[in-house]
């Protein structure tokens, strides 16, 4: 059995997740190896038939609308895995990966490590305490231009309370990166 490994591509939104998890899927096609890649149904920004950088670089994929079904949908001659915003499947998309990787096979997954709030988002820290790499990326803070590390959201201009649902789909309608400094979340 090859061995097995588990990659998580972490940070805030705008960082480059997606196309560090594009640039990836492209590395192992071009290796001449067995690629599915998945997404949340949750995620409805784009058609479930693919995942889009914020800059236009397009993959072709399969939304699925739990870790189980994204389980029953891998086929047994698929080598590599990706997986895209992780944070949003439910809990046991930490022991699928575990046993994929257990199993052989090179799993990716990319996913926001903290919420708006800057609170750990879903499995992504239980996730990144297991990967055997893991690559943290930043963006640009939107305010100063430093290193941000964080996820702004934004309603009617301000920043959303901390008691705003967790899940809003969106990109600079709803959010900016930021940085610590600049980071803002209002107490209820
Ligand atoms: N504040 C920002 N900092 C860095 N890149 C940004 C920013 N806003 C927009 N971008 C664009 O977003 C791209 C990264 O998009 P993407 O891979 O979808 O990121 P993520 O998946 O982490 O949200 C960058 O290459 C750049 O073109
Ligand atoms: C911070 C934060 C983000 N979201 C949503 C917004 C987007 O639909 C995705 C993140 O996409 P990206 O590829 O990382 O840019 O997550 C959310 O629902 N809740 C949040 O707190
Ligand atoms: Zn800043």
């Amino acid at each position: 059995m090859p061995a097995g490994s588990l990659t998580v591509i972490c940070g805030s939104m705008f960082s480059g997740k997606t196309e560090e998890l594009i640039r990836l899927v492209r590395r192992a096609l071009y290796a001449r190896r067995t690629v599915q890649v998945f997404k949340p149904a949750l995620d409805t920004r784009d058609p479930a038939t693919v995942i889009r950088s914020h800059n236009g670089a397009l993959h072709e994929a399969l939304a699925v609308e739990s870790s189980a079904s994204l389980y029953l949908s891998i086929a047994p001659e698929t080598q590599v895995i990706a997986i895209e915003e992780a944070q949003f499947f439910d809990e046991d998309i930490f022991s699928v990966c575990q046993a994929l990787a257990d199993e052989g096979k090179e799993v990716i997954v990319s996913g926001l490590d903290m919420d708006f709030r800057g609170a750990p988002f879903g499995a992504m820290p239980s996730l990144i305490a297991v990967a055997d790499n893991v690559v943290k990326l930043r963006a640009i803070c939107a305010v100063c231009g430093g290193d941000a590390a964080r996820s702004q959201r934004l309603l009617d201009g301000q920043p959303a309370p901390a008691s705003a649902p967790t899940v809003l789909i969106g990109a600079t309608e709803h959010y900016e990166a930021r940085c610590r400094q600049c980071h803002r979340v209002p107490e209820d």
